[in-house]
């Protein structure tokens, strides 16, 4: 196969690995729910922990963390096809957006989160250090615990912790992709009109500053992981 050719599936097979669904599959079969009309609605490991099961969180994060985020990445490394840091980047955030924008989910899914830590320990186990200290410190050290917060924190940072610990310009890229990834997400994550009716007291501005900051429509996280379908209606 041609680096061009192998270029392509590696980053095809990336959007298309990303794409598989692991929480939402845990949510139809183990509890016949759809885990998006559930909490945060988000399709991902903590979403599943509360509305499934715990027991669920671990195979759920083992296969975003390692099979979505970090295969791609190792994949076109200098281990295996050995393609190049822009191709490792390309299909690391193919696997994110596959997550985020699953082709089997009609374009919906997760956050990128998990991913985002695999296909960063693909690229160093010391970025990836650097990039989980500080919402590591908020959420065990600080009264300040929303993971959300810490985690857009992190990603904002990451370009810079790429470029300071002499990662190369590629996975600075990778940095800036996430974190516009993250954004566009966590902003477009619901109906707009929707929540403005549900929830009276927002103005757009506080939604979409809501949404940014702490990945949720409104203050309370309790409320928010624990909605049910029930209670919107
Ligand atoms: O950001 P996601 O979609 O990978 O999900 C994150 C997990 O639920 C862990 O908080």
């Amino acid at each position: 196969m041609s680096d061009a050719v192998s270029t392509i599936a590696v980053i095809a097979g990336a959007y298309l690995i990303g794409s598989v669904p692991s929480a939402y599959v845990i949510g139809r079969l183990v509890a016949g729910i759809d885990i998006r009309k559930y909490g945060s609605g988000n399709v991902g490991a903590s979403n599943v922990s509360v509305h499934v099961g715990k027991k669920w969180v671990a195979p759920i994060a083992l296969f975003d963390v390692f099979v979505k985020g970090l295969l791609p990445v190792y994949i076109g490394g200098e281990a295996v096809l050995d393609l190049g840091a822009a191709t490792q980047t390309i299909a690391g955030l193919a696997a994110m957006c596959g997550h985020n924008w699953s082709i089997f989910l009609l374009f919906s899914g997760g956050r990128g989160i998990s991913v985002g830590l695999g296909s960063i320990v693909g690229f160093g186990v010391p970025l990836f250090i650097l990039w989980a200290a500080i919402p590591g410190i908020l959420f065990s050290l600080t009264p300040w615990r929303d993971s959300a917060v810490g985690w857009l924190i992190a990603t904002l940072l990451l370009p810079i912790w790429a470029l300071w610990a002499g990662y190369g310009l590629w996975v600075a890229i990778y940095g800036i992709g996430f974190a516009l990834i993250t954004i566009i997400r966590r902003t477009t994550s619901g109906g707009f009109k929707e929540s403005l009716l549900s929830y009276g007291e927002l103005t757009p501005a506080r939604l979409i500053w809501n949404r940014m900051v702490f990945d949720r429509d409104i203050a309370s996280r309790d409320l928010w992981v624990h909605n049910r379908p029930s209670e919107n209606t």
